[in-house]
């Protein structure tokens, strides 16, 4: 088992409260069957309703944490989540491109859900680095619109914008499309095409950690060898079975159901007994 498992890792903050972030994506490579490794940069103060607080972790704790792992363990994909600060950039992309790391997916985490920034103002520029090292970046659209310099209303922006991305240096990006009107449609381009990717918008407010729960899905599902359209549909497949299964935990915006299928296949073999 071990010898053909799957080896993917996280570098992001943490949520205490369990529904983005280091947590997220622990939950999701879970439910994808890959084994999980976590390099934390910063801890966040945060439950459902409001993030209060961060403190970020040292650089070269972040820089021996990457290098702990990769030293020991052959690493399949790693998904960078919040970064946080110029220095914290710089030490993740030197010790990535030093132990050159494969299957990267970057998702540019800038501000939470309850508005508060994740990444300081003077970093945003310093994201560039990392879109260089990146094999798919997944912005949202505040952050699309930030990288690109590109106000986004519609799908045709989004495509503007993604090429502008893409000229910055980034392999192939995924424009997330959750926070415009209408359904839930992101657009991948890769290798000088659109792919567009549609589902309708699941009601309901469990949608705390969408975006870090997409790229943990991607990266995992790059790492079992999946090519990088048909990672990014299960991806979202992944995604929207989450916020169906949402659970009503906490009193603001809530956390996806990661677990819901295996508990409901363990139930049946149960029943079954
Ligand atoms: N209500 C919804 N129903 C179905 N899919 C959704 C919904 N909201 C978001 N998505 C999907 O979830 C994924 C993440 O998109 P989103 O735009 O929410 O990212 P994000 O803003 O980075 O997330 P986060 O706020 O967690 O950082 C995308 O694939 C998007 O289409
Ligand atoms: C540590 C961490 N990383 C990412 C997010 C973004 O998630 P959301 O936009 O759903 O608040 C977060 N809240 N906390």
């Amino acid at each position: 088992m071990s010898k053909t498992l799957k080896k993917v890792l996280t570098i992001a903050g943490s949520d205490c409260s369990g529904g983005a972030g280091i947590q997220a994506d622990l939950k999701t490579m879970c439910a994808h069957r890959v084994y999980g490794m976590s390099v934390i940069t910063s801890v966040t103060v945060q439950n459902t309703q409001k993030v209060y607080a961060a403190q970020d972790i040292d650089p070269e704790i972040v820089t021996g944490q990457i290098r702990a792992v990769y030293e020991d363990i052959q690493v399949d994909a790693v998904k960078i989540g919040m970064v946080s600060n110029v220095q914290i950039i710089q030490a993740i992309k030197e010790e990535l491109l030093r132990q050159k790391a494969k299957n990267i997916v970057l998702d540019p985490v800038m501000i939470s859900k309850s508005g508060f920034s994740l990444l300081k103002e003077e970093a945003i520029a310093a994201m560039s680095e990392l879109l260089q090292i990146a094999d798919i970046v997944t912005p949202n659209i505040p952050e699309a619109e930030l990288l690109s310099g590109i106000k986004i209303k519609g799908p045709k922006e989004m495509e503007r914008s993604a090429r502008v991305i893409s000229e910055r240096g980034a392999a192939a990006v995924l424009i997330k499309g959750g926070h415009l009107p209408g359904s839930a449609l992101d657009i991948f381009c890769y290798k000088g095409q659109f792919y567009p990717f549609e589902s309708p918008k699941i009601p309901g407010k469990n949608t705390h950690g969408t975006g870090c729960t997409l790229s943990a899905a991607i990266a995992s599902n790059l790492a079992k060898g999946l090519m990088p359209v048909e990672a990014i549909k299960q991806a979202k497949a992944y995604v929207g079975q989450g916020i169906k299964d949402g659970l009503a935990i906490g009193h603001g915006v809530g956390p996806l159901g990661h677990l819901n299928e295996i508990y409901r296949q363990l139930e049946r073999i149960e029943e079954s007994r």
